[in-house]
């Protein structure tokens, strides 16, 4: 058995899959073959979700069936409603909340347990996760403001309807699309760390609840999914210190700091998704007549090129487009789990297909031979 050490998993092939692949020298991102920009352009999250679920695009017909299956689950159950209650009085991080409550749904599942070789299972458990995440993040949003939650409606699409359960209004036409794009964008994307988490989980034969409660737990890191709310937090900090953002970014690179929304384990030139990102960015910038964050950003974006050639990834405007969208900072990761979970599922389907339990190993550095002293005479 070969010995070579890959810290990270850099590079280590642990599967096969047809859902998604990365060309980190070219910067590019299909989603089953197709350009993320053309599903960004042209499909609604609602589509992608169908492609990576089923395999291909739906017909129209096909599209309206599978949305009506998906808005039918969109309601949750009173228990839940009363845990997400609990926890927004408790001060709750939002992925904590998110964590909790999607762990919990597992005990209202019509299904309970199923095979994970019945992949209609499989799927029809994925739908009612994916269908009720958003109830749940918009459910906690209010709920630690003082409102009550409101109701999914049956007449908007995914993504209009978390905007309309947020906000209590239905969103105008470029937030609907903006946001539907966005969704778009953060379905996949090959063995990040938590589609991975969620797989390791599967592969042990564990539920899909379970799967997609590991990958929340790992897309909270700073690393990962956490990133986005630390690129919002430091344009803020940027902002407040009266600084040229140039200038405070040297100087946080100066103390150690690692500039959140920059660099990646796979891309070595920009994230094709943070090029459709920036146009949203910039485009909400021009609709506001106000370019500040955009223009840090750009600002940011420049020196970390010319001094670290280091480019930005998904999270960097992402956070200046849910910013002008007027999201609460700290729901840009939940907003991401809204998505990715479409991803997540996929994969755990994929994984319980011709499944081998994942289990790498490490190489043991510790003490050996150590002489036993029993407790009483240490
Ligand atoms: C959705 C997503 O998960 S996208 C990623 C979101 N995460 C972030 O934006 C957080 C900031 N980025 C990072 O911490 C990293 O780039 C990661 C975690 C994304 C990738 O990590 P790795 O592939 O392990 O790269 P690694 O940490 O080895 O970095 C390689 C080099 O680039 C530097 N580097 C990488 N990212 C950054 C950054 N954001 N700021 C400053 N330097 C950086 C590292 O210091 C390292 O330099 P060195 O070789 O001189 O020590
Ligand atoms: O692929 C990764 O490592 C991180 C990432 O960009 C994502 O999960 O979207």
């Amino acid at each position: 058995m070969a010995d070579d050490l890959k810290e990270g998993l850099e590079g280590v092939l642990v599967a096969e899959s047809s859902l998604s692949h990365i060309d980190g020298d070219e910067g590019t991102l299909i989603y089953r073959g197709y350009a993320i920009e053309d599903l960004a352009r042209e499909a609604s999250y609602e589509e992608v979700l169908y492609l990576l679920w089923e395999g291909e695009l739906p017909t129209r017909e096909e599209l309206d069936r599978f949305s009506e299956e998906m808005v039918a689950e969109r309601s949750i159950d009173d228990a839940i409603l009363d845990t997400v209650e609990a926890l927004a009085a408790a001060d709750a991080e939002p992925m904590a909340a998110l964590r909790t409550a999607v762990s919990q749904l597992s005990t209202t599942d019509p299904a309970g347990e199923t095979d994970p070789q019945d992949r209609q299972a499989t799927l029809e458990k994925s739908r009612r996760i994916t269908a009720k995440v958003p109830t749940i993040i918009a459910a906690f949003a209010r709920f630690r403001n003082g409102d009550d939650p409101i109701s999914p409606r049956k007449d908007l699409s995914h993504a209009e309807n978390f905007l309309y359960m947020l906000n209590g209004e239905e969103p105008d036409e470029t937030a609907a699309e903006t946001f539907d794009a966005a969704l778009v964008l953060h379905a996949d994307h090959g063995l990040n760390a938590s589609t991975f988490s969620a797989m390791v989980t599967a592969s042990t034969l564990s539920d899909v609840h379970s799967a997609v409660t590991s990958a929340i737990g790992t897309l909270k890191g700073s690393l990962h999914g956490g990133a986005n709310q630390n690129v919002m937090e430091m344009l803020l900090e940027v902002d407040e210190s009266d600084k040229d953002p140039v200038k405070w970014v040297r100087d946080a690179l100066d103390s150690g700091r690692r500039v959140a929304g920059f660099g990646h384990r796979v891309y070595e030139v920009k994230d094709p998704r943070a090029y459709i990102l920036g146009e949203f960015s910039e485009s909400l910038a021009e609709e506001a007549g106000d370019m500040k964050w955009y223009d840090y950003s750009v600002a940011i974006e420049e020196f970390m090129q010319e001094e670290k050639e280091i480019a930005p990834n998904v999270d960097f405007y992402s956070a200046t487009t849910y910013y002008q969208m007027g999201i609460p900072i700290d729901l840009y990761t939940p907003i991401f789990a809204l998505s990715r979970v479409g991803g997540w599922t996929a994969h755990v389907a994929e994984q319980y297909e011709g499944n081998r339990i994942m289990r790498p190993r490490a190489r043991y550095v510790g003490d050996e031979d150590q002489e036993f002293v029993p407790l009483d005479d240490r």
